[in-house]
């Protein structure tokens, strides 16, 4: 079992924390229960969870309160696609006899996605929080001494001395080891949203998630893209078929991907920037996005003055978020690694918050912990079609799990909701078989779906492992006719019934040979001018 080590700092107790008062002129310390630093979904949920026992609660945050996910992840990155697929829906419009022209006005698109932002201030504003209970400084913090933090805000410095903390810190952009790239003026999600123009030609650096998402929502905004994916794949976590029916979408909307790419060495052209490959090729843009990955901000936090343990992949927490070497630090969000994305954080946030709570705080997150495993978190990559994955892929299961693996193949094209709106798309499901083939013991331990409402079928498809109740109750549910919530039912009577309308059951595969191979990029695309 996993136990706290026993902590023995003789001044913990203290009401007064005056035995950490550091000398300093000006400002008195500030002093709290719990001091949260960084103020992203995983801070805040923390932050507050903390604050609902009337403890005194202190965010530190030394940007905007919101985090990543309001200003330059989540929200504008949902908006951009959503104004995109207008964008070409009206185009495609076309067919229907209404003829669209025209191009998207850059500045107008950023306008509303600020708007969109802006929408979010009820929430996430300083003043909103504080009105919650949790006092907001604003300013970047690090660890000086134990249960000391030292606070740079724009009038100087200040001392925020608590009995716990939680590390918020979120992660930062992942910037490759490129010849000559620190000469190229490149853009992250922290700055292609605030872009003076639409790029020209965009050279996307990566094909996970950000780099999926923002080269469909570029080229339907009229960019030039060219997608350059170092892997086999795009979106690599997700199930193959996933990965390639996002590469003909992309494809089919314009995007140039090249996949198994080498890009050796950056450099900075009059018009943009050329991108040079291994393989002697080169490829021009006039922008270049790096999207290759993010690493937990865990640096310049002073974590080893209080000996809270961390490396590359974030600070070491156990599984309800409690430091693993300090008693009196926890995690939360991104910072932690793993996957990243804001349903974790805010999970993380509050086992991070509970934890920091009384005893009962604590036992309450450990009973609460499961929801935070990794394996359990689906997630959804928002281009349209949307992809959506919950738990082990099939390949994953094989290993795991040998002859036990049984997979369901549901195709939309048996979906009477996904002829009507001319859809096409599919559910995947991976189960382990029961008690000598018998549905006793039946259990579904991943799922996939491409198609409309892949982000909200998924959570459905994950209830009976998530919950803990046996499939055949999911498929046996009345759900209304026409919707795509039928694909969740049939493909779970596929696990106990095999039929052209039902989802076809076959054994798992180790092997997935579907991904066909990445043709190579034509030749005009060698050497192309921005
Ligand atoms: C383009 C993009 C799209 C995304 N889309 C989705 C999506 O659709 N769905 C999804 O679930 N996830 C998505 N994500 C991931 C999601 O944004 C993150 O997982 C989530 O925001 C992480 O929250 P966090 O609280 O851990 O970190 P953050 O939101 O980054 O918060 C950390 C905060 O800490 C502050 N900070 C750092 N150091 C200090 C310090 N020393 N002192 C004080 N403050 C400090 C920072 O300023 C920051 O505000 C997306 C990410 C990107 C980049
Ligand atoms: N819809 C969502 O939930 C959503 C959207 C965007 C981002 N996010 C999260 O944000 C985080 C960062 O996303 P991301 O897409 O940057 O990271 P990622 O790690 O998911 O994908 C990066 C991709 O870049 C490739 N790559 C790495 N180095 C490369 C190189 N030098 N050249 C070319 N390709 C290279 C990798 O093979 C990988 O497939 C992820 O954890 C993701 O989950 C989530």
């Amino acid at each position: 079992m996993n136990r706290t080590p026993k902590y023995t700092h003789p001044q913990l107790n203290t009401p007064d924390y005056s035995w950490a008062e550091p000398k300093e002129s000006g400002h008195s310390p500030l002093k709290a229960d719990v001091a949260v630093i960084g103020g992203g979904a995983g801070g805040l949920t923390a932050a507050l969870m903390a604050a609902v026992t009337k403890k005194r609660v202190l965010l530190i945050e030394r940007g905007l309160t919101g985090g990543e996910c309001t200003f330059t992840g989540c929200v504008p990155s949902k908006a951009l696609l959503s104004i995109a697929k207008t964008v070409h829906a009206a185009r495609q419009s076309a067919a229907l006899g209404l003829a669209v022209t025209g191009e998207a006005d850059w500045a107008k698109v950023q306008a509303e996605v600020r708007r969109v932002i802006n929408s979010f201030e009820d929430v996430d504003s300083p003043a909103s929080i504080e009105r919650r209970g949790v006092q907001v400084v604003a300013g970047e913090a690090k660890f000086v001494s134990p249960h000391v933090l030292e606070v740079q805000t724009s009038t100087g410095t200040r001392t925020v001395m608590a009995e716990k903390f939680v590390v918020a810190t979120g992660s930062e952009v992942m910037v490759p080891d490129l010849e000559g790239l620190s000469d190229v003026p490149y853009l992250t999600h922290q700055t292609i949203f605030d872009v003076a123009e639409l790029p020209r030609h965009l050279l996307i650096l990566g094909g996970g998630p950000i780099g999926c998402e923002l080269s469909q929502a570029f080229v339907r905004l009229g960019s030039r893209v060219t997608t350059l994916q170092r892997g086999e794949r795009l979106i690599d976590k997700d199930e193959p078929e996933a990965s390639q029916a996002l590469l003909d979408v992309l494809r089919r909307d314009g995007v140039t991907v090249h996949l198994g790419v080498d890009v050796v060495r950056a450099e900075a052209l009059p018009s943009g920037v050329r991108l040079h490959l291994k393989d002697g090729r080169h490829i021009d843009g006039s922008h270049l996005l790096l999207a290759v990955g993010k690493k937990p901000r865990v640096e310049n936090l002073g974590l080893e003055v209080v000996g809270a343990a961390y490396d590359e992949k974030g600070l070491k927490v156990k599984a309800d978020m409690q430091s693993v070497s300090c008693p009196y630090v926890w995690g939360a969000g991104d910072v932690v690694g793993g996957p990243m994305f804001t349903h974790g954080a805010t999970e993380r946030g509050t086992l991070a918050g509970l934890g920091s709570l009384a005893w009962w705080g604590r036992a309450a997150a450990t009973f609460r912990a499961p929801a935070a495993r990794v394996e359990d978190i689906p997630w959804v990559t928002y281009t349209e079609p949307e992809i959506a994955h919950w738990g082990l892929t099939e390949a994953q299961a094989v290993k795991q799990y040998g002859r036990r693996v049984q997979v369901v193949d549901y195709d939309f094209s048996h979906l009477d909701r996904a002829a009507t709106e001319r859809e096409s798309g599919f559910v995947k499901l991976v189960a382990l078989s029961g008690l000598l083939g018998s549905p006793l013991g039946l259990t579904v331990v991943g799922a996939q779906v491409v198609g409309s409402c892949a982000g909200e079928l998924i959570q459905l498809l994950s209830l009976p492992s998530r919950l803990g109740f046996h499939p055949v109750r999911l498929a046996l549910l009345p759900v209304s006719y026409p919707t795509y919530a039928e694909a969740v039912r049939q493909s779970y009577l596929g696990l106990f019934t095999s039929g052209p309308t039902f989802g076809k059951r076959r054994a798992g595969r180790a092997e997935q040979g579907s991904i066909r191979e990445a043709p190579q990029p034509p030749a005009s695309a060698q050497g192309a001018r921005a």
